[in-house]
């Protein structure tokens, strides 16, 4: 059965998160990288998006955390990927994977598989990119889930026993899971689907929540990060008329939590 999370823990996350303002290495997509270094710095966090082949390396070992994406992957992106992914692991910096639309393209497929073996502190992505990396048969509609997030509970289990890294299957209702745990977010908002990035920008969330967490706390950090994602948005989408007035609402509402919304969105 999938625990809630207690408003005190994603407090305390978040206060850890803000007190640090966590130096973020992003290698993303060209669609959602603008949107996913102003979440971060909405939260509070301090973006980087450090994408030469000649410098992904050393700003890896350097970073806090690495956060990767694979959305319009190229052959040159993903030389660029392996460097600094490999550069991360070696430092110790923590890294987050975002398997965008593993199952659809089997090149990208592949890359995320190989990207396994490098200990990634999390992974996380839609119903059917969890089910494909798990090897289950997943219906991805390109970059978007055409599964539930709860058709993919054992799959994301499965994930993280396979990887060593913390799992979250993201949708309607969020689950993460260390492989045995299983913590679910019930918050957000439909209109959080009507713009792009939400669930790209929210990896590298958990990215900068990963870093300086303690191994035993990630589990917890990952799931405070979809926490506090979902809750600005269902926030937001209480007062935005479309995904137009929603992106700026949700901007002001990642730099407004606190503890009192944030009791106050979970009771
Ligand atoms: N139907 C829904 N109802 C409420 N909240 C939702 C719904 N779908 C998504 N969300 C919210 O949006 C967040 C992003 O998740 P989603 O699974 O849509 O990511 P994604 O498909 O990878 O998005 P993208 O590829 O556009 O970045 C979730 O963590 C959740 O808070
Ligand atoms: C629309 C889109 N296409 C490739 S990546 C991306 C952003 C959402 O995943
Ligand atoms: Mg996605």
């Amino acid at each position: 059965m999938p625990q809630a999370l207690p408003a005190t823990t994603i407090i305390a996350q978040l206060d850890r998160f803000r007190r640090t303002a966590p130096l973020t290495h992003v290698i993303t997509n060209d669609v959602v990288t603008g949107f996913t270094a102003n979440v971060l710095l909405a939260l509070g966090a301090a973006p980087a998006m450090i994408t030469a082949p000649e410098e992904a390396g050393s700003f890896a070992a350097i970073a806090s955390a690495l956060s990767v994406n694979v959305g319009t992957l190229t052959s040159a992106q993903a030389a660029t990927i392996r460097i600094a992914v490999q550069a991360a692991s070696r430092a110790g910096t923590p890294w987050v994977l975002d398997p965008v639309a593993a199952g659809v393209l089997p090149y990208r497929t592949e890359l995320c598989q190989e990207l396994l073996q490098q200990h990634p502190a999390a992974i996380r992505g839609n119903a059917s990119e969890i089910m494909a990396l798990a090897g289950q048969a997943a219906a991805g509609k390109g970059v978007d889930s055409a599964n539930q997030s709860d058709q993919a509970i054992d799959a994301a289990k499965a994930l993280a026993t396979r990887s060593g890294a913390i799992v979250a299957v993201t949708g309607e209702i969020d689950y993460i899971t260390d492989g045995e745990r299983v913590v679910s977010i019930k918050a957000g908002d439909p209109l959080m689907t009507r713009v792009t990035g939400t669930g790209c920008a929210l990896s590298s969330v958990v990215a900068a929540f990963v870093a300086g967490c303690p191994a035993e706390e990630r589990l917890n950090a990952v799931a405070s990060a979809c926490a506090v994602m979902a809750i600005a948005g269902q926030r937001a989408a209480a007062r935005a008329k479309g995904p137009g007035s929603f992106v700026p609402l949700f901007l002001d509402n990642l730099y407004l939590l606190d503890a009192i919304t944030i009791t106050e969105a979970l009771a």
